[in-house]
């Protein structure tokens, strides 16, 4: 271990006795006791520990809870340098072995707009299916959907926007436009038994617009519902979201459309995005969208960063004992091909702070 600091010791040690102890659900011996700081003035114990997480376990939690990997096509589209067909090919397979059960493919849209998503029918191709592992890709209008299903893709999600300004900018249409676009999309793809799950960009604010008023993302998320998208994932594009406001505007989505069909969808600008998501599983969602390594952002909405990195959601799912499904251990291998691909360091807090204390 070289010249470790007395205080990286304790974190180790401390490290140790979650997983050991915590996380095992067994009771910690009463004395445990783990220093944090140096000057001995803030002692917390694991029965401390234990007993903060025995309380969040008699929340109301969900026990479940589904992600939804979208670092293959949201955490690669913006990426400037073209990422080889083969590198996403292996990517998606990666995550597909670590258990997460829905990944995000690719796009079908202009490559004129976004061309890191051009080689899509390649990877759609390309890729290993594993058993009860889903592959959603984006399609944007009827084009892209016939392309999507020659390629053979078996679900698509369309992507609204609570946004006139982020609408235009994004795929080149008005809201209302943008309905009659997927509702096309809906029908095709309800009598060829393809399930449609939908996006609305901007629902805790907006690149050009500012604040969005929640009864302006609960109006977009119901159209969307009632042209038969069987999940709705609310969008924090730009990362701005607070607690407070993703609350606010769950509370207006929630008297228009079942519980069962919301997702959330958090990027982390603002360093809020676990903390949103944390609100948003207390008021009973449990479809969560994220990114391995973090990585991401949108085209259309400059400044905003990647996602809220996968590792870091299945770290805190699993210390609320909340089951996923899914191999953190395979996911941080995942984010480091990934980002060594890239030439990039992990956005993941988790995986960095695996690289240093041996998770
Ligand atoms: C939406 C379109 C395609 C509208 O495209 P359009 O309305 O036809 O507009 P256009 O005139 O700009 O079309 C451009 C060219 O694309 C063609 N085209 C038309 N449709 C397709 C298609 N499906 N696939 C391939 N090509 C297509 C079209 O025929 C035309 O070809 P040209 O005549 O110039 O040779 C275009 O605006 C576009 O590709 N925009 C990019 C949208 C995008 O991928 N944005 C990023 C993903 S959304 C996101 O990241 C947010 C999300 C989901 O993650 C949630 C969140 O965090 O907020």
């Amino acid at each position: 271990m070289g010249t470790v600091p007395s205080a990286l010791k304790h974190c180790l040690s401390y490290q140790h006795l979650l997983r050991e102890q915590l996380w095992s659900g067994e009771p910690p011996p009463a004395q445990a006791r783990v220093l944090l700081k140096e000057d001995n003035k803030n002692v917390l114990t694991v029965t401390d520990l234990y007993r903060d997480y025995k309380e969040y376990q008699k929340s109301e939690l969900p026990e479940y809870v589904k992600i939804i990997e979208v670092g293959p096509r949201d955490g690669l589209q913006n990426e400037k340098v073209i990422v080889p067909t083969d590198i996403k090919i292996e990517l998606i397979n990666q995550l597909a072995k670590a258990g997460l059960p829905v990944i995000e493919v690719t796009s079908f849209v202009s490559s004129k707009w976004v061309p890191q998503m051009a080689d899509h029918t390649e990877v759609m191709r390309g890729i290993e299916r594993h058993p009860g592992v889903r592959y959603p890709v984006l399609t944007p209008n009827l084009r892209g959907f016939h392309s999507a299903i020659s390629a053979g893709a078996t679900e698509v999600s369309v992507f609204g926007a609570a946004s006139e300004s982020f609408s235009k900018r994004n795929i080149n249409c008005s809201i209302e436009e943008s309905i009659e676009r997927f509702e096309e999309v809906a029908k095709l793809a309800r009598n060829m038994n393809i399930p449609v799950r939908g996006y609305v960009s901007c629902a805790l604010g907006c690149p050009y617009e500012g604040n969005i008023k929640p009864v302006k993302v609960a109006e977009v998320s119901k159209r969307l519902y009632s042209m038969g998208c069987y999940e709705i994932s609310l969008a924090d594009t730009i990362g701005v979201g607070t607690p407070g406001s993703m609350k606010r505007m769950l509370e207006a989505v929630m008297k228009e459309i079942p519980l069962t069909a919301l997702a959330v969808h958090c990027h982390d600008t603002y360093g809020q995005a676990l903390a949103n998501i944390l609100t948003a599983m207390q008021m009973g969602v449990s479809v969560v969208d994220s990114a391995v390594a973090g990585l991401g952002g949108c085209p259309y909405a400059k400044g905003a960063t990647g996602n809220v990195a996968t590792e870091d959601v299945i770290y805190m799912l699993n210390g609320l004992g909340i089951n996923t499904g899914v191999n953190l251990y395979k996911v941080i291998e995942a984010g480091n091909f990934i980002c060594t691909a890239l030439s990039r360091k992990t956005n993941s807090k988790v995986a960095q702070a695996s690289s240093v204390f041996e998770l």
